[in-house]
């Protein structure tokens, strides 16, 4: 953008796996690039890339398939899909019930390409695959899963050139983010929108960082890549975010994985480290663990630092360790944010990397007298493009500014009550109303969802409602739903591509990973993204009575070859 590689109206499209990615990606290009050029970036994830590509060209899908603009997204249960595959009338001569009952849910939401006319199927997982479309579509609301969409989106632009050729010529510069997990239909939706284009492609991974091969993540996924874009690779070697430390334990563990890997390079090789940078504590019982966490971070906070420094990771069941964890941090007047915990369906981190959310909560901000670009950039970036504003024009410029400070001063009314004297839905929905809702919903396809939709704003008043009880003005209400001034808990899984001051993984134990023996690279992996989120410090912890450590001796002997001390907790330390 800033070079005028990109010139307008062309756009780059760049490609992540979560939602705070995504946002983490848009907001870094919204801080140092003017409006005009951050609203030329969309910043999706590969799930809102395929809906967005089937919502607007939803026509052009074949017939068969097509569902109803109001189509839901589907989440079968186990026992939702062995219903279905029990009320099959399996031909015999495709093998019958038995060949039927062999087939896994992915093999078929992932069956295609999806052709123009669904003739005779010619084996047993295209005839499952067709009724499998006819069972979705034909419910009473139809609804389809994420590898559904995928296969559309890849279908319409198979099947209709002329999208093919508006994507290409929308975006000059592609960027693919966490490559390493990408999977195969993924991937035929990249190649089959960009494959022979005159797009720049970049994708940047980590194959250390692959915890998603469970998921469908394809193994060979970079040599693809290098084929058919013909790629060239860049290792990128330094590591700017962690401590000299940090980098060294991460260098000794990689050397352990991959005894010829390339040594990372630290960047902040001249920063101070702490003298406790890393250590393995080990308890007898859970609460001792808890409690010791609590503590620590009880007097880390006493010597200044901020609870928003610490990350809590567990391997898996974020919701349990939350239970275990919560009455010592309660205790202790610390708020602990579980980040998978769910607010009227939606999970806290999914709600917060929201755009309408952040939209709603910059604006309270901006009624709330808070000003600095980070607050009022997102902000205008959103409005003008609900006005389509030529920031080049003074008139349109004006234009904006006067429809934003409407929805300021209708926001500088609903504030002036204390929070808990506040009905936060009527407030969301004011906003929304003072937005414009039908604008805001074209702007951000997924919202024509009308159901996440509705779901996003509701999720969002009851955490509003809820937060309101705990504090007295407005400021802190916004503070304490981004979660300033708390300490995150959350999986590793959920932690990919963030980083904190100080990372605790809770849980070092062998029934935490229970696929260890199973998939030892892959849990190795997720080992590894956990400790390579931390800046300055990073510990781990177990509690005897959750699990033994005898099934992970090989993650237990890295820390060993790294020098990490393991501590010893009796009772009462
Ligand atoms: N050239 C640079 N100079 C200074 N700081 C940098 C530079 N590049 C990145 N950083 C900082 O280093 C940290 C890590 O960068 P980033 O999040 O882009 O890493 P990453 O490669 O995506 O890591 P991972 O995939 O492990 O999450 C961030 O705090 C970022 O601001």
């Amino acid at each position: 953008m800033q070079t005028g590689l990109c010139k307008p109206p062309q756009r780059i499209l760049a490609i992540s796996f979560k939602k705070d990615a995504a946002k983490t990606l848009k907001d870094r290009v919204s801080s140092r690039c003017p409006a005009e050029q951050a609203s030329r970036f969309d910043s999706f994830t590969f799930d809102a890339f395929a809906k967005s590509l089937l919502d607007r060209f939803l026509a052009l899908a074949p017939n068969w398939c097509r569902p109803p603009r109001d189509y839901g997204i589907y989440f079968p249960s186990r026992d939702e899909w062995l219903d279905f595959l029990n009320g099959l009338d399996t031909p015999a001569e495709l093998g019958g019930e038995a060949a039927a009952q062999a087939l896994r849910l992915n093999q078929i939401e992932q069956w295609g390409p999806l052709p123009l006319e669904f003739g005779a199927p010619a084996d047993i997982r295209a005839w499952v695959a067709g009724e499998w479309w006819k069972h979705c579509l034909n419910m009473p609301q139809a609804r389809i899963t994420f590898s559904m969409i995928n296969r559309l989106a890849e279908a319409i632009l198979t099947h209709n050139p002329g999208v093919s050729r508006a994507l290409r010529l929308t975006y000059s510069h592609v960027f693919l983010d966490e490559f390493q997990d990408t999977t195969g239909p993924q991937y035929r939706l990249t190649r089959r929108a960009f494959h022979a284009s005159n797009a720049v492609m970049t994708a940047v991974g980590d194959t250390k960082q692959r915890i998603m091969t469970w998921a469908g993540a394809e193994s060979e996924i970079f040599d693809w890549f290098d084929e058919h874009f013909e790629a060239e690779r860049e290792m990128l070697q330094m590591n700017h975010r962690s401590n000299a430390r940090i980098v060294q334990i991460i260098n000794d563990l990689v050397t352990e994985i991959e005894p010829d890997a390339v040594e990372t390079i630290c960047a902040r090789a001249d920063d101070d480290v702490p003298e406790d940078a890393s250590e393995f504590w080990i308890f007898a019982t859970d609460d001792e663990e808890s409690e010791k966490i609590a503590d620590f971070i009880e007097d880390e906070i006493a010597g200044g630092r901020s609870p928003d420094d610490f990350a809590l990771l567990v391997r898996v069941r974020a919701n349990e360790a939350e239970d275990r964890l919560q009455p010592f941090f309660a205790d202790r007047d610390i708020r602990l944010r579980n980040e998978a915990r769910s607010i009227a369906g939606t999970a806290i981190q999914e709600l917060l990397a929201d755009e309408v959310v952040n939209l709603i909560l910059g604006f309270i901000r901006l009624a709330l007298g808070v000003r600095g670009q980070e607050v009022y950039r997102p902000v205008q970036e959103i409005i003008g493009a609900i006005l389509g504003t030529d920031f080049e024009s003074p008139r349109d410029v004006k234009r904006l500014d006067e429809r934003s400070r409407q929805i300021v001063g209708f926001l500088k009314q609903e504030t002036a009550a204390p929070p808990a004297d506040t009905n936060m839905e009527a407030l969301v929905n004011g906003v929304i109303e003072a937005i414009e809702e039908r604008p805001l919903r074209r702007i951000f396809r997924q919202y024509e969802d009308d159901r996440y939709f509705r779901q996003i704003l509701s999720s969002l008043s009851e955490f509003m409602t809820e937060s309101a009880a705990e504090v007295d003005d407005w400021r802190t209400l916004i503070d304490a739903v981004e979660g300033k001034g708390q300490v995150r808990l959350m999986t590793v899984h959920k932690s990919k591509g963030l980083e904190y001051h100080t990372v605790i993984f809770v849980g070092l134990h062998q029934n935490a990973f229970w696929a260890y023996q199973r998939n030892q690279d892959e849990e190795t992996n997720a080992f590894f993204v956990a400790l390579s989120r931390a800046r300055e410090r990073v510990y781990f912890t177990q509690s005897r009575e959750s699990g033994g450590t005898a099934r992970i001796r090989g993650l237990v002997e890295l820390l060993e070859a790294a020098d990490v001390p393991a501590v010893e907790f009796a009772d009462g330390d």
